[in-house]
Order: C-alpha cells, then sequence, then structure tokens
C-alpha cells in the first residue's frame, strides 16, 4: 500500500467494482491529504475558526466534545490550544451529557465528521446557557451542522468504517483554528504534502504474532495512541489499549510480557527521555518494542526504530498518523478477512 501526498481538492470515490470495507476506507485515504490542504485553504474555514478563535479568547475557555475518533483528535488539539493560553478541556460528549461541566462563559467544539451521532442530536438539546457552541463536521447537511456554525470539511461524510480522511480532516480543521488563534500551521502544510515511503516491514513483522496492542503516547501524542487502539479494535479486533505515557506507568506497565505487542509514540520536550526509558524497560522485559520518534531522538536499541520527520503539535500528529494508519491496516488484513466490515458497530451510532 502507498500513501502519497496528492496536491489538493476534493474527487468524489469512484468504485468501480462493488465496496468492500476495505476498499471505502482505502479510497477514504486515498483523497485525506487532498482533502485536508483544500480545508485549510478554504476562506469559510478560515472565516468560522476566527469566529471559533475569538469566542474561545473571550472567555478563556475552550471545551471540545465528540465520540469515539472525534474525541481522540480534539484529545491531540487540546494540548495546543494549552500551549496558546487557553483553558482547554477535551471530554466525551457522552459524559458531558451525564456529568456536565458547571455552566458558565465559554466556547464549545462539537466535532462529528457524520453531524448525526446520537449524542450530538441530545447535546443541542441541552440549553447552551453562556456556552457558545460551534461544530466541526464533513457533512454540511447533517443535524450539527444545520444547527451550529461549523467548521466543514470538504468531501461529504466519511464512508469507510475507520476514521481515516475524517481523522485528518479534523486535525486540519484543528490547525485551521489553532492558526486563527495565532499558531503558524506551515509544518502542518508541510506535514500533509509529504509523502509516507517508510518501510513498515520490521514493525509489521514483530507485532504480527502479538495477541495484544498497546499504545503508548506523550501531549499531543496521546490522542493519536488512543486512536490507535480503537483502531486496531475496530479493525483487527484485538484487545488493544491506549493510554498517555505517565497513565501506563501507574499499574498498567505489569502487562509488559513477550507476546505483547507496544508502540510508542514519541514526541519532543521534556517527556523524550521518559519514552526511551520506557523502551529500555519494554527490551528488558523481552519483547521488541515499535517506536515512532517524531522528535529526531537516537535509537534505542532493541527496539524497532522508525524515524519520523520531526515535528511538534499537529505536525507530529500528521506526521506519525500516515504510517500508522498503513500499520493498523496491514496487521488488520492479516487477521480479519472482511476489514473494515463492522459486525456490531456501525458508521453512524445513534444509540446514546
Ligand atoms: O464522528 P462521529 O460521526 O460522531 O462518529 C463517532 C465515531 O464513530 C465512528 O464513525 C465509528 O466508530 C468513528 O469513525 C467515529 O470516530
Amino acid at each position: 500500500m502507498t500513501d502519497t501526498a496528492p496536491p489538493t481538492g476534493t474527487a468524489p470515490p469512484t468504485d468501480p467494482a462493488p465496496s468492500t470495507g476495505l476498499s471505502l476506507i482505502l479510497g477514504e485515504m486515498a483523497r485525506q491529504r487532498g482533502d485536508a490542504l483544500g480545508s485549510l485553504a478554504d476562506p469559510q474555514v478560515q472565516a468560522r475558526a476566527r469566529d471559533l478563535a475569538h469566542a474561545a479568547r473571550d472567555s478563556g475557555r475552550l471545551l471540545l466534545l465528540g465520540m469515539g475518533a472525534s474525541h481522540f483528535v480534539n484529545r491531540m488539539a487540546e494540548p495546543e490550544y494549552r500551549r496558546l493560553g487557553l483553558d482547554a478541556t477535551a471530554m466525551p460528549l457522552s459524559e458531558a451529557l451525564y456529568t456536565p461541566l458547571p455552566p458558565g462563559p465559554r466556547a464549545a467544539l462539537i466535532a462529528s465528521q457524520s453531524g448525526a451521532s446520537g449524542e450530538v442530536g441530545r447535546y443541542l438539546q441541552t440549553p447552551a446557557q453562556d456556552e457558545r457552541r460551534f461544530g466541526l463536521t464533513l457533512d454540511p447537511h447533517s443535524p450539527l451542522a444545520q444547527a451550529l456554525p461549523c467548521l466543514i470539511g470538504p468531501g461529504g461524510a466519511e464512508r469507510g468504517f475507520a476514521a481515516t480522511r475524517s481523522l485528518v480532516l479534523s486535525v486540519a480543521l484543528h490547525a485551521a483554528v489553532l492558526e486563527a488563534l495565532g499558531q503558524e500551521s506551515g509544518s502542518v502544510r508541510a506535514a500533509l504534502e509529504s509523502p509516507d515511503t517508510l518501510d513498515l516491514t520490521p514493525a509489521l513483522d514483530t507485532l504480527r504474532s502479538a495477541d495484544t496492542l498497546v499504545f503508548v503516547g506523550r501531549a499531543e501524542l496521546t490522542g493519536l495512541a488512543e486512536v490507535c487502539a480503537l483502531h486496531a479494535a475496530e479493525l483487527a479486533r484485538v484487545p488493544a489499549l491506549g493510554f498517555e505515557g505517565g497513565q501506563f506507568r501507574h499499574g498498567p506497565i505489569e502487562l509488559l510480557r513477550p507476546g505483547l505487542g507496544v508502540v510508542l509514540l514519541r514526541t519532543g520536550g521534556p517527556s523524550a527521555d521518559l519514552t526511551d526509558t520506557l523502551a529500555r524497560q519494554c527490551v528488558e522485559a523481552g519483547l521488541r518494542p515499535v517506536v515512532l520518534d517524531c522528535a529526531g531522538g537516537e535509537a534505542v536499541p532493541g527496539t524497532v526504530w522508525l524515524a519520523l520527520a520531526p515535528g511538534r503539535g499537529l505536525a507530529a500528529v500528521l506526521n506519525a498518523v500516515f504510517p500508522l494508519q498503513r500499520l493498523l491496516l496491514d496487521f488488520a488484513s492479516d487477521r480479519v478477512r472482511q476489514v473494515g466490515k463492522p459486525r456490531h458497530a456501525r458508521k453512524v451510532t445513534l444509540e446514546r
């Protein structure tokens, strides 16, 4: 499978053969970079991003809500909003329904690629009070887009089961908001334009025999670790856990043993050394962790060390997400006959 950077623009998927779950996902991935670049250049997205940025700056507070991958993308962006001085909190939309934060002046961004998850409709029925609400979606006709001013990514709702294009587009839409708040977005554009040519064979060989997967990240890569675990569960149907690095040390490190597949996402800043220490502990425990290094470090012996272009923030997320998508799809294709065809879940979950 290859992943190159198309220039820009959206083209609807053309499927001459009947769609399978996998072909739908691959169709989404084929246009995710172009659509993401298109959304960053879209004047309507930029205007809406400015509105949201003003609302967040006015109150100093930003609440990020979503389900599944949409929540995990919010988790990737949350530290970036904090770095810009906002009191930003990402929480599952379902949690906000049943145990909401106290009312207070704030901006809220409800992210839902379909704009139609059951929790979205219920949240829209709750009184906004001092909350200035915005949406982030791919479907301009969705209940979310009809109810709130929205950042709308191009290309329509995602048809593939796992969040691939929607995840990349949601990252880009957050990057537009961060740009409106003053953060440069050149590195995000560069990440979207860089072809992903990393050889994943050694990583796949290491993970292939794993009975359980653990993904560990820190800072902006925490949400990425969490979404990788979601993808491993929904596509490969293996038990998979995603952790913030400190949380993994507080107990779950007891899981380390041969047969466990460990993927460490190494970001820059003070936590980089902690990731190296954890990698050494994995090796001592008799397993070979895969390390995606987004911070330009030196390989820890005994690991599968995958060096990516160094970056921070959402650029680091994007540098890592493309190889991780390929890794997880290949891993799942080894184990599941009809990858991307759910047995129990649905693409749009309406139940509460
Ligand atoms: O973003 P939405 O449409 O609210 O859906 C939530 C989640 O449900 C899924 O569609 C299926 O689990 C994910 O891809 C998505 O992250």
